[in-house]
């Protein structure tokens, strides 16, 4: 059975009158690595304070791997490593010396560590360069550095992407990628914009104003963003008939002579299965609804917090 390495259950929280986050349950599964998806305000920040213990729930709990007790909790908090706003890291120092300074932060004596992580976050040759004149992927790939100094098991990242362009998503996505493989670190990472970690979650999680609205893995969304089959026909009952017992497919959406497949089908084949069925089809379109799409959709439209 897969480890959980959070399981947060029945979480709410309220500032003054505004309830922030609202029964918010989620588990997140070791090695995965988590796509958080939510508008501005929508409580992402809220969560993942609560994960790496800068806030404490109203209501409900917070399990650290396997431990739930505020003892268990702080030991737990050791093994995770956060990736918000380049906390920790001086505008006018070089690399060196934000490892260096991170390092001493942490209690953490290594001097082989500096070279190691200044190769692994690829800053090979950024030399005496100050913080401040960094691109933003690079001071984000620093601050991704910093926080695996500690070796955590998971990480935990706000918004990392925001403001990169896309050289500097795709260098993040990689690095993410590298560090959840080669380490075997699960990795929450948020963000307001779906599309920007497509290629990198294997699962997301959406939140709407408080409230956790979707768990799904990749392959999901996937299929149900990907792959939208509309047909038009004048023998209904045939083509469902088929697509039960060919493909195994039996919720479909039917308008009249109108039917939508949600479900992934090799579109090419059944039209070539229904010709030969001598099913008479009089439109055939496979749409395909982008990621952004399903997320406005399923908050039931753009909104502003
Ligand atoms: N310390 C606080 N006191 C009062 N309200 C707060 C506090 N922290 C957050 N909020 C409110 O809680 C809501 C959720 O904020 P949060 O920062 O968690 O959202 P977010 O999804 O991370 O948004 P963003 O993408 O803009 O960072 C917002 O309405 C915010 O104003």
């Amino acid at each position: 059975m897969a480890e959980n390495v959070v399981r947060v259950s029945g979480l709410t929280k309220t500032f003054g009158k505004n309830t922030v986050l609202s029964n918010v349950n989620i588990s997140l599964e070791r090695g995965k690595i988590y796509g958080f998806i939510g508008q501005n305000g929508a409580g992402k920040t809220t969560l993942i304070n609560h994960i790496n213990g800068l806030l404490f729930p109203d209501e409900g709990e917070i399990e650290l791997f396997g431990a739930s007790d505020s003892k268990g909790l702080v030991n737990a908090r050791k093994r995770i490593g956060t990736v918000c706003e380049h906390a920790g890291l001086h505008d006018n120092y070089n690399a060196v010396d934000n490892i260096k300074l991170n390092m001493k932060l942490r209690g953490i004596k290594n001097d082989k560590l500096i070279e190691q992580t200044i190769a692994n976050v690829g800053l090979q040759g950024v030399g005496k360069k100050k913080f401040r004149n960094y691109s933003m992927g690079m001071k984000q790939r620093l601050a991704i550095g910093c926080a695996m100094l500690s070796g955590p098991d998971l990480l935990l990242l706000d918004e990392p992407i925001n403001g990169l362009d896309p050289v500097g998503i795709v260098e993040i996505r990689n690095l993410l990628k590298q560090i959840n493989q080669r380490f075997g670190v699960t990795i929450l990472i948020s963000s307001h914009i779906l599309t920007e970690l497509h290629e990198l979650a294997t699962d997301y999680i959406m939140i709407d104003r408080g409230q956790i609205i979707d768990c799904l893995s990749a392959a999901q969304l996937d299929a149900k963003c990907h792959r939208r089959l509309r047909l038009r026909t004048n023998d209904v009952k045939k083509v469902l008939d088929i697509l039960a017992m060919r493909y195994n497919i039996v919720n479909v959406y039917v308008n009249g002579d109108e039917i939508i497949v949600d479900q992934p089908v090799n579109s090419d084949e059944l039209a070539w299965v229904l010709y030969n069925e001598r099913v008479f089809v009089s439109e055939y379109h496979l749409e395909e609804e982008s990621l952004e799409n399903y997320f406005i959709h399923r908050i039931g439209g753009a909104h502003y917090a």
